[in-house]
């Protein structure tokens, strides 16, 4: 990677002694060989490329210029694309992700909801007459579903799309305020079309949301057309990138075959054609949220993991031997207890990512032969791990930017950029609190079910097992034993759930009182249900892995990490259960200080193995070199407070 450049002797020492096939690593956390060489290929393909390489430094930016740059670049990422001959999908992932580091893309959405959402929710005519002008990005769109009175709550959702039988033409209407969409992606300046979810209405009946195809902006003028008013919706806490935007619509009407019409249809005469599910008007965001765990969570946990790791072993700081030199700081084991975690949630995560990626594609095959029989089960289970993972990726992005003190602070850091574009998920694609309960609701009626003799399959077959074993922690703490232990506290909270929910009905309370009321477990026992399962998915990932004995003990270390780590933090819950007891416990939090001290060797050569270019992790303190001071002196002289000796302000005259 860097063969030549002169590397700080600390970080070199630190790679000399790791003890394990980094490349062999590479390739696991990326999914595999071909992927990892098809990202080096691109990655330095971009490096070299005249059109992007170099460019503005974007952390001197103003918001307008990062918008103005970020738009620049689709339109270079859009070129690329051909240039390059990247037709398929996930090179066009790939890609941008090179193009972005760490920033959306004004144009994301068209990669994210808008071809997804032709390509799930259209007809095959309808996936050609769009689909190839939108992968040729002919045609530039966004997904707009969330409104300013509404984003959680879909069927409260009020645009409407009225069915008119004698032009056969809806007619897309903003009936109130409360209805002008809001936060899409790129609807405010940058796309001209949008998939608008809307209430169908035909022959005076409502059916439902439903997705239709709505041209916004003229395609050579990029005026809005009449019938639309589009703006952005204002500065935001991040993601200054993108212009989220605002829509409203002013009885606009747009042919019959603009409802996307694979799953449910609108004849002629006005008839409703029914759908096998309700819920696969909802398939885009499934999707995105099974995209989530590793291309946002994962990517975000690795990269500040490597940052603070490679920092942390540059960073020399007080006295630990009495009189002896300065220690990295990696060597305080309070670093290492905070970093080291994170860096096992990457590898985990990741796992899980690429897990969840084929069941959507197992999902997808099943439904384009008419089967929706799992389509509950991933819905739960996406909900689940989409928050989950980006609820700890929140955390833990914070620790890493805490654990490189006053630097971190810095955007030369660049975690807070990291903190910035990938904290929104855990509000965007559903938000996280009202995911866990889907999840922790689906959990409790499976658990019902089985209680009345069902049997239970999947992922929640373990709820209506029973086990009146002990926990077989001792001193030989294993993942087999505390997958057993994550598995009782995950079955206990649901019981415990589902035990208040109907002891409220039994009470007498009305059903969504009695749901309402037993929220808070839900979560818990929502949270408890993922944790089990990215445990279980991480260990059996590992059995499959394709690579060496070196390679299988690193991971095995990160895995039992994961393992303790996580018992340690919710002790209360694992005790509650009764299943281990507080020896037990001990001996975990003994072990997981153990495991700290086993990985300390590795531990740089664990980030280096995520296999991010400086130009990917934009951060000064993450630099592969650690060539950290200088680069942060000359970072700071960059400053254009710098470019005169006396600041002349201008004055800012209050509105
Ligand atoms: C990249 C960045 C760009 C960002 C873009 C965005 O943010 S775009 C905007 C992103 N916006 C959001 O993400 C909005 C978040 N909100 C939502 O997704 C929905 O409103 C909801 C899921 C919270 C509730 O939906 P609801 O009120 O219609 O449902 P209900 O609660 O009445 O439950 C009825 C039954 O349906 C089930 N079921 C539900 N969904 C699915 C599904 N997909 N599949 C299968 N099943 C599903 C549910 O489990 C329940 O089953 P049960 O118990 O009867 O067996
Ligand atoms: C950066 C960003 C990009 C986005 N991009 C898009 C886009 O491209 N297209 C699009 O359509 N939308 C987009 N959104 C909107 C996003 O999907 C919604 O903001 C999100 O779904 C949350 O909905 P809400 O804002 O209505 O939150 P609310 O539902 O109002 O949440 C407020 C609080 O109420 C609680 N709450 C709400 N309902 C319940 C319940 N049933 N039970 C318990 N608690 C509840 C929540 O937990 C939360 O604490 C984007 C948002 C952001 C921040």
């Amino acid at each position: 990677m860097a063969s030549k450049v002169r590397v700080n002797q600390d970080l070199q020492r630190e790679r000399d002694r790791a003890n394990f096939n980094l490349e062999q690593l590479t390739y696991i956390f990326d999914g595999s060989r071909e992927y990892t060489q098809k990202r080096r290929y691109l990655e330095k393909r971009i490096a070299e490329d005249p059109e992007l390489k170099g460019g503005p430094n974007y952390y001197f930016l103003s918001n307008s210029e990062k918008y103005a740059n970020g738009v620049r670049k689709a339109t270079l990422l859009a070129k690329k694309l051909k240039e390059y001959k990247l037709g398929d999908f996930t090179d066009a992932f790939l890609l941008r992700s090179i193009i972005f580091p760490n920033e959306a893309s004004p144009m994301s959405l068209q990669i994210d909801m808008f071809i997804p959402g032709i390509m799930g929710l259209g007809t095959e005519e309808q996936q050609r007459r769009w689909g190839e002008k939108a992968m040729a990005y002919e045609i530039i769109g966004t997904y707009a579903q969330t409104e300013l009175g509404h984003g959680t709550h879909l069927r409260g959702l009020e645009t409407t799309a009225t069915y008119d039988p004698t032009t056969h033409e809806f007619v897309l209407h903003s009936p109130t305020l409360t209805s002008i969409k809001w936060w899409p992606g790129g609807l405010g300046k940058t796309t001209n079309h949008a998939i608008v979810m809307a209430m169908l209405y035909t022959r005076g009946k409502c059916h439902g949301l439903h997705a239709f195809m709505v041209q916004t902006r003229d395609l050579e003028t990029h005026e809005p057309l009449p019938g639309v008013e589009v703006g952005d919706i204002g500065p935001k806490m991040g993601y200054h990138t993108v212009d989220n935007g605002y829509l409203r619509l002013d009885h606009l009407h747009i042919p019959r075959m603009n409802m996307l019409m694979k799953n449910s249809q609108v004849l002629e005469d006005g008839t409703y054609v029914r759908k096998k599910s309700d819920k696969l008007s909802y398939g885009t965001m499934l999707f995105v949220r099974s995209t989530i765990v590793k291309g946002v969570a994962t990517n975000a946990l690795a990269q500040a993991a490597t940052i603070a790791v490679r920092y942390s072993a540059v960073r020399r700081q007080s006295e630990l031997k009495p009189g002896g030199v300065e220690p990295q700081v990696l060597d305080y084991v309070t670093q290492q207890y905070k970093l080291f975690p994170v860096i096992s949630q990457a590898y985990a995560f990741s796992a899980v990512g690429l897990h969840l990626r084929n069941l959507y594609l197992r999902l997808n095959y099943d439904i384009q032969q008419g089967n929706v029989e799992l389509l509950a089960e991933i819905h739960s289970l996406t909900c689940g791990l989409k928050a989950f993972s980006t609820d700890q990726m929140m955390w833990s992005v914070e620790i890493c930017r805490l654990s490189c003190g006053g630097h971190g602070f810095s955007q030369a850091s660049g975690l807070p950029k990291i903190y910035d574009v990938h904290v929104p998920a855990c509000t965007y694609e559903g938000e996280n609190t009202v995911l866990y309960l889907q999840c922790g609701r689906s959990l409790v009626k499976a658990l019902l079910q089985a209680q009345k003799g069902v049997t239970l399959s999947g992922s929640m077959a373990y709820l209506s097992q029973v086990c009146d074993d002990k926990c077989s922690v001792t001193s030989q703490v294993t993942v087999d034993a505390l997958l057993k232990s994550y598995e009782w506290r995950a079955r206990r909270a649901v019981h415990k759930a589902a035990r208040m929910y109907k002891g409220r009905l039994q009470a007498g309370e009305a059903d969504y009182n009695a749901w309402n009321q037993t929220g808070v477990h839900l979560v818990l026992a929502a949270k408890a249900h993922c944790h089990k399962y990215v445990l279980k998915t991480f260990a059996e990932s590992i059995q499959q892995a394709e690579a060496g004995a070196d390679v299988v003990r690193v991971l095995q270390q990160l895995c039992l990490l994961y393992a303790t780590h996580g018992v340690t933090t919710n002790s209360g819950q694992f005790l509650e259960c009764g299943f281990m007891d507080t020896r037990q416990l001990e001996l975990v939090n003994d072990h997981m200080l153990r495991l700290l001290t086993d990985i300390r060797p590795n531990a740089v050569a664990l980030v280096d193995a995520f296999d991010f270019t400086d130009d990917k992790l934009c951060s000064v303190l993450g630099r592969y070199d650690g060539q950290v001071y200088e680069n942060l002196y000359k970072w700071a002289r960059q400053s254009s407070r710098n470019e005169t000796q006396v600041r002349i302000f201008t004055t800012v005259t209050p509105q």
